[in-house]
């Protein structure tokens, strides 16, 4: 019998917020100006079977032009990304602020993080954001959180943290919440909890072959499966599924000079 969940992290494009028409309309843009090759909407979802930072290069095979497409895509989503939230998201967050300590983990850009959060005034219901210009390394972002118990603070809705001493996180106390494949395998490498959401841009079947203990079809589904007593779901699904192969992302990263974008990283 597993914990109860004490966290969720979201992903926010194709999670939170819809990003079909959104993301692609921008990626189109980095696209011609840099001539990648990524000429459609499905080849451009494709890429996030694989971390968007290593997928944009290897796709356009040219590591300095698929670096720099992606600092011109980040520019864009920081000063022009505006998508609508998925109808009925805004009150899930709510609700489960009072319960879960909520966090953001997202390939997207800080600034567009906090821009898309306060306009559907959930920001203070979010108690951290992991964004992509900062670590695009998913799982450096979980297992961060993971490892410091100040990351177990719940904030619900107001500017401040509780003040409580907390209890530090196992990982099956923590869901991770998303749209695509690759996110279900990094999570399941951290040893997290997952849960798909079929309305973004991976197949529902897709987010089960790679390892989501379900799939939810409405945004509601999100409370009552993460607050639900738990049952033996993850001990039946991990028989049924492969274990993710442990792939180390940091040489890919380190060869293809995303850690030194916007020279947050001192090599
Ligand atoms: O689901 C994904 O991987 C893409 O969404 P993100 O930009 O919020 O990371």
């Amino acid at each position: 019998m597993a914990p109860p969940i004490r966290a969720i992290l979201f992903d926010l494009d194709g999670t939170l917020v819809q990003t079909r028409d959104a993301s692609w309309v921008l990626f189109e843009r980095t696209n011609r100006k840099f001539a990648l090759g990524i000429d459609d909407r499905e080849q451009f979802f494709k890429l996030f079977r694989d971390n968007l930072f290593v997928a944009v290069p290897q796709a356009c095979g040219d590591e300095e032009r698929g670096l720099a497409a992606i600092n011109h895509f980040l520019e864009l989503l920081r000063k022009e990304y505006n998508p609508p939230l998925v109808p009925g998201i805004a009150d899930v967050v709510r609700t489960l602020a009072a319960r879960c300590v909520l966090g953001i983990v997202s390939s997207n850009a800080l600034e567009a993080i906090r821009r898309i959060a306060d306009d559907a005034h959930i920001a203070q219901c979010i108690a951290h954001v992991f964004a992509g210009d900062i670590e695009p390394d998913k799982r450096k972002s979980i297992r961060q959180f993971l490892a410091d118990p100040s990351y177990a603070t719940l904030r619900i809705g107001s500017p401040a943290y509780q003040e409580r001493a907390p209890k530090p996180f196992e990982p099956d106390e923590v869901a991770f919440v998303t749209d695509t494949v690759c996110d279900v395998r990094h999570a399941r490498e951290c040893g997290v909890r997952t849960l798909g959401v079929s309305w973004g841009m991976h197949k529902a079947s897709d987010l089960m072959e790679a390892g989501a203990e379900k799939v939810a079809v409405w945004p509601q589904e999100i409370i009552s499966w993460a607050l639900s007593p738990r049952s033996n779901v993850i001990e039946e699904r991990a028989d049924e599924v492969e274990p993710p192969p442990e792939t180390d992302l940091e040489p890919v990263l380190e060869k293809s000079g995303v850690l030194r974008l916007k020279g947050l990283r001192a090599d």
